[in-house]
C-alpha cells in the first residue's frame, strides 16, 4: 500500500500541474514590473540630467560675473555667448543684468526639468507598484489551499502592505535619487577637474573612503532590516490572530496572557529598530565628520591656491561650490545603499510569495458533466508523510444518492472531501478519485469547484449584506431566488426579523449572527450555486435537532436529483441517507443503510445506542423541568 506525503504531492504538482518558479533576483522583479513604463523611466532619467546640468550652470554664471564682468579676466566663453552676455564690456550694470537673466533662465529650466523628471517618475513608479499589488493579490488567490493553511494571515498582509510600501518608496524616490546621485558625482568631478586637477584629486580621495564606509554599512545593516521586517510580520500576525480570536480570548480570560505576548513581540520589534537607529546614527555621525573634513581641507587649500594666484577668485568660489555639491551626493549614496538594502529585503520577502507555485491546470484539463458516480479507488493520503490520514479508501457514491459519513473526530472525513474538491491534490500513486468515470486530476479545478457545493465545517461570511453573502456563488441575485434558498436552509424567517432584513450587514461591520444562523446562511449560499454535488461538512452541528430535520426534509425536496454527501457526528442527521459510511482512523469500516448498520455489531450501533440513550436522558430531564 502506498502512503503519500505532502512533499510528494508537491513534487507531483511542480512536475506537471503548477507553474514554473519565477526568478528570485530583485532586479528581474523590477525589470518585469517596468514593462510598458520604460519610456517614462527614460524620460525621467533624461530630464533629471537636464535639470542637473542647468542647476550646475548657475555657479558658472556667478564665476563669469566675478571674473569677467567685475574683474578683468578674459572671457572663456564662445564669442556668440560673450556677445549676448557682455555686449558692451564697459557697461558693468548691463552685463550684470544679462548674467542675472541667464541665471534666471537656468533656474527656470532646471525647475521645469525637475518637475518633469519627478512627474514622469511618479507616474512610472505608481504604475509599477499598482502592477505589483495586483500581481501579488492575484497570485495569492491562485496559491494552493495548503499554502494558505500553513501561512500566517498577519504575515501575508504585512508583506503585501509594508513590504510593498518599501518597494514603492524605493521606486518613487530612491531610484531617481540614485541615478541623480551618480550623475551628480560624475558631473561634479568632471567640472572640478576642469578647474583644478590638484584640488580635484584631493577632493576625490575622500570619495572611496565614504563609498567603502557606506558599503560596509550596507552589508552590516541588511540583515538587521530583515530581522526587523520579520519581527513586524510576527507582531502583525499576533495582533491579527488575537483580534480574530477575541471570543476565545474573552471566554478563557486570556487577556493578560495575550497582552504579555504582544508586549514581548513589540519589545523585540522596538529593540531591533533601536539597534537599527543606533547603527544609522553612528553612520550619519561619522559621515558628517568625514564631509566636514573634506570641505575644510578644500577651503584651506583652495584659498591658498587662490592667494598664490594658481586659480582665480571666481575659480575658487566655483570649485568650492562644486565640492559642496559633491559632498551631498556621496553622503546620500550611503543612505540610498541602506534604503536599497531595505528594498532588497522587502523584494526577497515578496518573492518568497511570488515564487510559490500557483495552482494551475493542465491546458488539456477537461470540463465533463459532473452528474455521474463518484468513485474513491484505493485512495491513501497524508499531510506530512508521517501517519496516513486516509488508508486505502474504496467507496462509490451513486449519482443522485444521499450518503452520510460518520466517524470520530480526526478519522479523515473532511480530508476525503478536500481531496474530492481538489483543495489538496491526490498524488498519482495514491489511488484515484473519479466522477462519471473521469479522474478528477484531469478536470479543471475551477470548473470542478464550481460544480461541487461545499458547506465548510466553520462557515465564513464576508462583511457584506446577507443578500450579497447568499448570492455570492451565483450570477442571479433576485431576492425571490435568494429567499427560496434561505427558506430551504430554514433561515428566511430569522433574516426577516432583522430590522434591515436581507440588507443586514453581517460580520465585522455589522450584526453578529449566531453559529446556527451562520451555518444556515452558508447552506443557503451553497444552494444558490445549484451544484450537482453538494457536501455538508458537519454543517448542521450548531442547529437544534428539530431545525436539522426541517432543513434535511426541505433539502431532500429541493435537491432531489443531486448527489448529496452529509458529514456528521449526529446519527439523526444521517439516518435517512440512502447509505452511510462509517470511518475509523482513515478507513471505511462499515457501510449500509441505517437499518442494516443497526443490525451489525459495530461502531455505528455503539454510537447510535450512546446517542439514543443521551437523547432519552435529555428528553426525561426536559420533562422533569417542564411544569
Ligand atoms: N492541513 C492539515 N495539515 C496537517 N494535518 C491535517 C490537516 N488537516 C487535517 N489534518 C489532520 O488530518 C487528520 C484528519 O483530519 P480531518 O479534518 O479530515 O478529520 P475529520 O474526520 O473531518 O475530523 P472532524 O470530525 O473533527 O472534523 C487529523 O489528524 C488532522 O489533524
Amino acid at each position: 500500500m502506498l502512503l503519500c506525503s505532502r512533499s510528494s504531492v508537491y513534487v507531483f504538482l511542480k512536475g506537471g500541474v503548477f507553474l514554473k518558479k519565477p526568478s528570485s533576483n530583485p532586479f528581474s522583479m523590477l525589470s518585469s514590473l517596468s514593462d510598458g513604463y520604460r519610456l517614462l523611466l527614460i524620460t525621467s532619467a533624461v530630464t533629471t540630467i537636464l535639470s542637473i546640468v542647468f542647476n550646475y550652470l548657475m555657479p558658472q554664471v556667478i564665476r563669469f560675473a566675478i571674473d569677467t564682468v567685475l574683474g578683468d579676466q578674459p572671457s572663456a566663453l564662445p564669442a556668440v555667448l560673450t556677445s549676448i552676455l557682455m555686449p558692451d564690456k564697459q557697461d558693468t550694470m548691463r552685463n550684470l543684468i544679462a548674467c542675472a537673466i541667464m541665471a534666471m533662465v537656468f533656474s527656470v529650466l532646471s525647475g521645469l526639468f525637475t518637475y518633469l523628471c519627478r512627474y514622469t517618475m511618479a507616474k512610472a513608479s505608481e504604475g509599477m507598484i499598482e502592477r505589483l499589488r495586483n500581481r501579488l493579490f492575484s497570485h495569492v488567490q491562485k496559491l494552493s489551499y495548503h499554502w494558505h493553511v500553513t501561512h500566517q494571515t498577519g504575515d501575508i498582509i504585512q508583506r503585501c502592505t509594508s513590504d510593498v510600501e518599501v518597494v514603492r518608496g524605493f521606486l518613487s524616490a530612491q531610484l531617481l535619487e540614485m541615478f541623480r546621485t551618480v550623475f551628480l558625482i560624475a558631473l561634479s568631478l568632471l567640472l572640478m577637474f576642469s578647474i583644478s586637477v590638484k584640488l580635484s584629486w584631493i577632493s576625490t580621495a575622500f570619495v572611496p573612503v565614504v563609498m567603502l564606509y557606506s558599503g560596509v554599512f550596507y552589508a552590516k545593516i541588511s540583515k538587521n532590516f530583515r530581522k526587523a521586517d520579520e519581527a513586524e510580520g510576527d507582531l502583525s500576525a499576533a495582533a491579527q490572530e488575537n483580534f480574530t480570536g477575541v471570543r476565545v480570548v474573552r471566554a478563557f480570560g486570556r487577556e493578560a496572557y495575550e497582552i504579555d505576548r504582544f508586549e514581548k513581540k513589540n519589545n523585540l520589534f522596538s529593540a531591533l529598530w533601536i539597534k537599527l537607529g543606533h547603527w544609522l546614527s553612528f553612520y550619519w555621525g561619522i559621515g558628517d565628520l568625514v564631509s566636514a573634513i573634506q570641505v575644510m581641507v578644500i577651503v584651506i587649500l583652495g584659498a591658498l591656491e587662490a592667494y598664490a594666484g594658481s586659480i582665480t577668485l571666481g575659480d575658487f568660489l566655483l570649485f568650492s561650490a562644486y565640492n559642496s555639491m559633491l559632498v551631498w551626493p556621496v553622503r546620500s549614496l550611503g543612505r540610498i545603499l541602506s534604503e536599497m538594502s531595505k528594498t532588497g529585503v522587502s523584494i526577497s520577502r515578496l518573492n518568497e510569495i511570488l515564487n510559490e507555485p500557483e495552482e494551475d491546470d493542465d491546458p488539456n484539463a477537461l470540463c465533463p458533466p459532473l452528474d455521474g458516480d463518484i468513485v474513491f479507488d484505493h485512495v491513501s493520503f497524508d499531510y506530512h508523510g508521517v501517519n496516513p490520514v486516509l488508508n486505502d479508501i474504496n467507496l462509490t457514491i451513486h449519482a443522485g444518492e444521499t450518503v452520510g459519513i460518520l466517524g470520530a473526530t480526526g478519522s479523515g472525513k473532511s480530508t476525503l472531501m478536500y481531496l474530492l474538491d481538489r483543495l489538496y491534490d491526490l498524488p498519482n500513486d495514491c489511488g484515484t478519485i473519479t466522477i462519471g468515470g473521469v479522474d478528477i486530476r484531469n478536470i479543471r479545478r475551477d470548473y470542478l469547484r464550481r460544480h461541487i457545493g461545499f458547506v465548510l465545517q466553520e462557515p465564513f461570511l464576508f462583511s457584506k449584506t446577507i443578500r450579497e453573502n447568499i448570492s455570492i456563488t451565483s450570477l442571479q441575485n433576485e431576492l425571490s431566488a435568494i429567499r427560496h434558498s434561505a427558506s430551504v436552509a430554514a433561515v428566511d424567517e430569522a433574516i426577516c426579523e432583522f430590522a434591515q432584513g436581507y440588507d443586514t450587514v453581517v460580520g465585522e461591520r455589522g450584526v453578529t449572527l449566531s453559529g446556527g444562523q451562520k451555518q444556515r446562511v452558508a447552506i443557503a449560499r451553497m444552494l444558490m450555486q445549484e451544484a450537482p454535488i453538494m457536501i455538508f461538512d458537519d454543517s448542521l452541528s450548531a442547529v437544534d435537532a428539530e431545525t436539522d430535520a426541517k432543513i434535511r426534509s426541505a433539502l431532500k425536496q429541493a435537491t432531489n436529483k443531486r448527489t448529496t454527501i452529509l458529514i456528521s457526528h449526529r446519527i439523526t442527521t444521517l439516518m435517512n441517507a440512502d447509505r452511510i459510511f462509517v470511518m475509523e482512523k482513515g478507513r471505511v469500516v462499515q457501510s449500509g443503510t441505517h437499518e442494516t448498520l443497526c443490525k451489525e455489531n459495530g461502531v455505528y450501533r455503539q454510537i447510535y445506542e450512546i446517542q439514543g440513550t443521551l437523547e432519552e436522558e435529555l428528553a426525561n430531564i426536559n420533562k422533569e423541568v417542564t411544569p
